[in-house]
């Protein structure tokens, strides 16, 4: 047995000093923003500008083709015969406008032509039959294009979710507490949801390209002056829905952070969880009024960019109805000077219409397009990068480990200035129970999770069977842990997959049996109307709920089931009846006998069991031994002794 060793911890505070400075609480700071701080989200600056860098007119026309290309691939692998169809649709409306747009040539001529009225109507039947099929099939396509685009959308919307609810999972733990993180995953997320515009946006700019060619086609036999014109023309409205469309994408990434404040201050005051303090502090009005502020903010933005947005319309507007004119000038003085035939002209009128719409169509639903796209590109980035976090570790498999180390390891979270843990060694090799015990926030659990491969080290390395963690295949390491968190995870699933977590390996195997009984969770299961088949869920979800003790037992069955080799329990009793604690702590040796043993606890009497004590203070190891070891020590020194001793007269 080691003898107890006093490490001086950094800054070196005795526990009592540090109490007696925490006496005199500082005033509450947080006056809404008078003195203190206020409820602000902290994202990332640069993520916004590196945004709004890329909208531009010049980059809109650039990416549009690319954004059409992308949107195609898509929908082809969620439903590749429906965008079959679709494409198809597309391309026979363009046909079909263009023969019907001809055929109104021959029939305005047929029906101008000198001679009788009965011969001249019988010429231009066969272009009016022409016609009315061509409007007719046109319609029907319509009709079938919105089918088939309803029929993919869904697909295509799912397949995006699951693809980045997938690349969320594989982002490391520490990601949750960099702010840009949860920035990337809520415009990744805004991606999934505007892609249910991105099939629409796409057949709509496909028609209006169709649309345009057919008719551009058409004008250009008619006179060649005329596209060009016309093409002039859509330029002010173009300028004006890219400039609409900046503005739109900006007032969102503005509001991002506010938003993710409603969201968060939405889901205090109104989920179950915090329902019953929410009520009994009488806390709904001051929180409502927290909402409203960031509430009133994010209208603030809104409204200031709606103003912008119908100025840069406004502008847009006029300067397109001047080219309109120009170009319409124009027709009247072909007709005029005799460049142009009667019929021409008449079907110069319907072209010009039709170019006109077609190209307004490309203008509107290419911006819609295009900001769909800046949120498709944010998707597209977090499932490459999730978030810029991704799992990037070894592939080293290691069968049954049996050694786990910290080697002078050490952890400071992002955007912390201080390390929660630093230079710690400790070695826990299979059979052994170590417990870590300390004051609140003394760097336990941070620990625990640096010792579980959760988090990274960022000094010193941790180490399976002495291979970094970083080496090592993160799933087949977590698949030979049982971790029991503070919190314990209350899945909606039936109380077999909650134990369980959907690895049963063969049902009524002894394990599972062993699992129940070791944690307390049989007697949980024994009241449950379906047994191990009832839905663990709240009521409205047609399940049944648990207390707090009985999830922790489920939690704990949880990390007695996993065929493991490390257990890391992290106050795996703070709500367990004394009997259910009493039972888990004189198993602690059973456990430990095939499996290395981390226990975080408070509980100091429990912990006399354990081969190892390793008291922490502020990140740092300050006593370690056995438990009669560190009650040896000197009282005025022993943060251990003095801690145990508190508890005793309590
Ligand atoms: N997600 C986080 N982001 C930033 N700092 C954190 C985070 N979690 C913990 N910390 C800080 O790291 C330090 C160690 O925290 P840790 O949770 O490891 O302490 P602990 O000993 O387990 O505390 P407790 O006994 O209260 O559970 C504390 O100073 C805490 O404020």
């Amino acid at each position: 047995m080691t003898q107890p060793t006093p490490v001086p911890s950094s800054p070196a505070v005795p526990a009592q000093a540090a109490r007696e400075s925490q006496a005199d609480p500082p005033e509450p700071a947080d006056r809404a923003g008078e003195s203190g701080q206020e409820l602000r989200y902290v994202g990332s600056a640069g993520d916004t500008e590196e945004a709004l860098r890329q909208v531009t007119t010049r980059a809109m026309a650039a990416r549009l083709p690319r954004l059409i290309a992308q949107a195609l691939r898509l929908a082809w692998a969620a439903d590749p015969r429906a965008s079959a169809a679709l494409l198809v649709c597309q391309v026979l409306a363009g046909i079909l406008e263009a023969f019907g747009l001809l055929a109104t040539t021959s029939t305005i001529t047929a029906v101008i032509s000198s001679g009788e009225i009965g011969d001249r109507l019988r010429d231009a039947a066969p272009s009016l039959v022409v016609l009315a099929a061509a409007v007719g099939l046109r319609a029907l396509l319509g009709v079938a294009v919105v089918a088939l685009s309803a029929r993919v959308t869904p697909r295509l919307t799912r397949e995006a979710e699951t693809l980045l609810l997938d690349a969320s999972a594989r982002a490391e733990l520490v990601a949750y507490d960099h702010p840009g993180f949860n920035n990337r995953w809520d415009s990744a997320d805004r991606g999934v949801q505007s892609m249910r515009g991105l099939i629409p946006q796409t057949q709509d700019v496909i028609a209006a390209c169709a649309s345009l060619a057919a008719a551009a086609t058409v004008l250009t036999v008619l006179h060649p002056v005329l596209l060009p014109l016309l093409l002039l023309g859509a330029v002010p409205r173009g300028l004006a829905a890219v400039r609409a469309a900046r503005i739109e994408y900006q007032t969102t990434i503005d509001t991002l952070n506010e938003r993710r404040i409603l969201g968060m201050m939405r889901w205090h005051i109104s989920d179950k969880h915090w329902a019953d303090q929410l009520r009994s502090s009488t806390i709904a009005p001051f929180l409502l009024d927290r909402y409203q502020r960031a509430s009133d903010r994010v209208q603030q933005v809104t409204q200031d960019a709606a103003w912008r947005t119908a100025k840069v319309g406004t502008l847009g507007a006029a300067a397109g109805g001047v080219a309109a004119g120009l170009v319409w000038g124009a027709v009247v003085f072909l007709l005029a000077t005799d460049r142009m035939s009667v019929a021409a002209a008449g079907t110069a009128v319907i072209g010009l219409r039709t170019v006109s719409t077609a190209l307004g169509g490309i203008v509107a639903s290419g911006s819609r397009l295009y900001s769909v796209g800046l949120y498709l590109d944010d998707w597209d980035l977090f499932l490459k990068e999730a978030g810029g976090h991704r799992m990037r570790r070894g592939s080293l498999v290691l069968k049954q480990p049996s050694a786990f180390r910290a080697e002078g390891a050490g952890f400071t979270y992002p955007g912390k200035d201080r390390a929660a843990v630093a230079g710690i060694d400790l070695d826990v090799p299979v059979g052994k129970v170590v417990a870590l015990v300390g004051e609140n926030g003394s760097g336990k659990s941070t620990l625990a999770k640096l010792l579980c491969g959760l988090y990274l080290p960022t000094e010193g390395r941790v180490t399976w069977d002495g291979h970094d963690v970083r080496e090592l295949d993160p799933h087949e390491l977590w698949a030979r842990l049982g971790y029991v968190p503070q919190e314990i995870a209350r899945w909606p699933l039936q109380a077999i997959d909650n134990v369980t977590l959907g690895q049963l390996r063969s049902e009524h195997e002894p394990e599972l049996s062993a699992a129940l009984a070791a944690s307390g969770t049989d007697q949980v299961v024994a009241e449950l109307k379906f047994g191990l088949s009832t839905l663990l869920a709240p009521d409205y979800w047609n399940g049944t709920g648990l207390s707090g003790g009985q999830w922790q037992r489920v939690g704990l069955a949880r990390a007695f089931y996993r065929d493991a080799r490390l257990l890391v329990l992290d106050e795996p009793t703070s709500a367990l009846d004394p009997r259910a604690e009493n039972r888990l702590f004189a198993s602690l040796r059973t456990l430990a006998t095939d499996r290395a043993v981390v226990l975080v606890t408070h509980r100091l009497a429990n912990v006399a069991k354990a081969d190892e004590i390793v008291v922490m203070e502020h990140g740092r190891v300050r006593e370690r031994g056995c438990c009669d070891e560190l009650l040896a020590m000197p009282r005025a020194t022993g943060l251990f002794r003095e801690l145990w001793e508190l508890q005793g007269e309590r």
